[in-house]
């Protein structure tokens, strides 16, 4: 699941039409609040969520990217003369505290416009080299073309890219299986995390009633409710949580590698 925001027009809602359908087009219309679209490649289900870039839109953004994979950040990078502001509206979502260590894509679009800024100068201006809280990833784009963008260092959506592809994203797709994708996260969810979580209240309160109803021991209980705590987590561990499908309770896991250019 990742988010797509960016400033009025410079071009998120064609990267989208790009990686739904694979065809670029000049027929878009400016978003209004947001647009959801969920494009399914190999075994990969993305959920997109694109959103408007005009002023009154962007106090929405953070809470559409609350609990996402990644942020996808798109930049007009012939567009200097509003650098500031995107260097103000990056910063200001990535301090909010819901956003806490999702990893930032920055795409500087419309690289075909003559005069367009280059990476560094996109990390330059937008200040990116002070984001040291997640991982960060800066690419340049043109006309939606995700091929070599979208790849390996940077993490969730971004597998279903293949890297050395320079084909347009459609034919560059590739299956992911969960098998791929571990080996781009360290660290595992928190068997602690799990455990608590997985205990629900009313488990308790059954538990209760049913030794009042048939007068069971302290030491009944105790061992009743241990026993309810293992199967919780048990099926926590087998169904709910594991590197492609994160259970809320869990601590994000970390991408392995930090790819600021
Ligand atoms: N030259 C050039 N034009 C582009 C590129 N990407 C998008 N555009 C054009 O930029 C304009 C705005 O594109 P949109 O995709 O609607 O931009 P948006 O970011 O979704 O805008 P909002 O929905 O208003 O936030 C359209 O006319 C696109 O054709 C690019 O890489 N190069
Ligand atoms: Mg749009």
């Amino acid at each position: 699941e990742i988010t797509i925001v960016g400033l009025q027009a410079s071009g998120k809602t064609s990267l989208v039409n790009v990686i739904g359908t694979g065809q670029w087009s000049e027929d878009v219309v400016p978003t209004v609040a947001f647009h959801f679209r969920k494009v399914r490649k190999g075994n990969v289900t993305m959920k997109i969520w694109d959103l408007a870039g005009q002023p009154r839109y962007r106090s929405i953004w953070e809470r559409y990217c609350n609990g996402v994979d990644a942020v996808v950040f798109v930049v007009d990078s012939a567009d200097k003369e509003r650098f500031e502001t995107v260097r103000f509206e990056v910063h200001q979502l990535l301090a909010q505290p819901n956003l806490k260590g999702v990893p930032l894509l920055v795409l500087g679009n419309k690289n075909d416009i003559e005069g367009h800024a280059t990476v560094n100068e996109l990390i330059k201006a937008l200040q990116l080299d002070k984001i040291t809280n997640r991982p960060v990833s800066v690419r340049p784009m043109e006309h939606g073309v995700v091929n070599e963008i979208l790849t390996t260092n940077f993490p969730p959506v971004l597998l279903v890219f293949h890297e050395e592809s320079t084909q347009p994203v459609s034919s560059a797709v590739h299956s992911v299986t969960s098998t791929s994708y571990p080996s781009y996260f360290q660290g595992h969810c928190s068997p602690v995390a799990r455990w608590s979580k997985s205990l629900k209240l009313y488990h308790f309160l059954i538990l209760i009633v049913s030794c009042i109803l048939y007068h069971i021991p302290c030491t009944s209980f105790l061992f009743t409710a241990l026993g309810i705590g293992f199967l919780g987590y048990r099926e926590h561990t087998r169904n709910k949580c594991n590197t492609l499908n994160r259970c809320p309770c869990c601590p994000r896991l970390r991408p392995l590698s930090l790819d600021l250019e």
